[in-house]
């Protein structure tokens, strides 16, 4: 039974602005739910909506709104018996508030059963540790290829790049100059019209793991006609919001793979249906982030732990990101690896010192 449900909203300062084609980033802020049972036990999950509907139409104050009003007293003092029941009384109007809350009581119906999240919703062979992937914002050629050659001396392998329709193309080239075999992919947000073609096709011979979302979300017949046309694989990631998008772009061969996010998707319920179809129609998926704190960080690297994904996710260092996290341990790199936690629940404990120095609201139900 759920008697207690407390929302911290977060406000983290970034260590460096994090620009793309849409927007730009310095600081985050999200809201974490805190899940409490009749026993003690706690669940916790994030919910990692922007302030602004730059990535999704979803804000960050419309779904704490909805949390307070309507999510969060609908599950007040619920008797669970399986944490994937909290989507029947939650739709997708708010995905990312409907994935928190989820999240939140996975994690404690994973700790009530001393298992890992993982053996809840996937019960299936896993990697002890999973390569990390460095996102890299659009910046200036020199400052990409300064910080691509640190990490890369550091041990990383992996590299996405913010792109944007003026520069994208010479960008990737220079890269791909300085390191023919890099594991390197783009994501230009959506900033293409199709008209642009000729400047994808360009890229296309640079020999990309992927190049995602190009052009306008959910625009599937454009995809799918530009995926007729290059051989690098399309991959979706704000247009697919839901599985009915997904079945959608699947039908159209409108893209060969897929980013997996658990917000965007509306919970780990929905990343798992997600990623069960694309193994139906051999879709490639692999496993995105949201410059978000370790709580939904972590999940997304436990996903990343599955034994098919195409390719190393955007998950690197917590301290990367932010100056602390809420997490413990904060997620880290050996030689661009990081190590799948094998705890109960998410597999990492919540510091709660830290959660709170970075709250800047609060709220909380139940617990009288
Ligand atoms: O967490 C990271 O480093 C990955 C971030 C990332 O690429 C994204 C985060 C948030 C919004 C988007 O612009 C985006 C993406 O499109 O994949
Ligand atoms: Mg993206």
């Amino acid at each position: 039974m759920i008697e207690k449900i407390e929302l911290f909203h977060l406000h983290m300062p970034l260590k460096f602005t994090f620009k793309t084609a849409q927007t730009s980033l310095n600081h985050r802020e999200s809201l974490v739910i805190k899940v409490t049972d009749e026993l003690g036990n706690t669940g916790y999950g994030e919910v990692v909506a922007f302030n602004e509907p730059f990535y999704t139409k979803e804000t960050l104050p419309g779904t704490k709104r909805m949390l307070v009003d309507c999510f969060l007293p609908r599950l007040l003092r619920k008797e669970i018996k399986h944490p994937f029941e909290v989507h029947q009384w939650m739709d997708l109007t708010h995905p990312m508030g409907t994935a928190g809350l989820e999240n939140a009581v996975l994690d404690l119906f994973a700790r009530r059963q001393r298992q890992s999240v993982m053996d809840i919703v996937f019960n299936e062979d896993t990697y002890d540790e999973i390569y990390a992937g460095i996102v890299l914002g659009d910046l200036d050629i020199q400052s990409l290829l300064r910080q691509i050659k640190e990490y890369v001396n550091e041990g990383y392998i992996r590299f996405k790049i913010k792109i944007k329709p003026e520069d994208g193309f010479e960008k990737l080239k220079l890269i791909r100059e300085k390191y023919p075999d890099l594991m390197l992919l783009a994501d230009a947000n959506n900033s293409f019209y199709a008209e642009q073609g000729q400047e994808l096709k360009n890229i296309d011979e640079l020999g990309l793991l992927c190049i995602e979302e190009p052009l306008t979300a959910g625009d599937f017949l454009a995809y799918q006609k530009l995926q007729a046309q290059i051989k690098t694989p399309l991959c979706m990631d704000e247009s697919i919001q839901t599985i009915t998008d997904l079945r959608t772009a699947i039908k159209l061969n409108a893209c060969q793979c897929v980013n997996i996010k658990v917000g965007r998707v509306g919970g780990m319920y929905y990343a798992k249906q997600m990623i069960d179809l694309c193994r139906q129609h051999n879709i490639l998926y692999w496993i995105g982030s949201m410059v978000e704190s370790g709580i939904s960080k972590i999940l997304h690297v436990h996903l990343a732990s599955l034994k098919d994904n195409y390719i190393p996710g955007d998950l690197s260092p917590s301290r990367r990101y932010f100056p602390k996290d809420v997490i413990w341990p904060e997620i880290t790199a050996r030689h661009g690896l990081i190590l799948v936690p094998r705890g109960h629940g998410l597999g990492v404990e919540i510091d709660e010192e830290v959660l709170n120095y970075f709250a800047i609201d609060y709220f909380i139900t139940g617990g009288q």
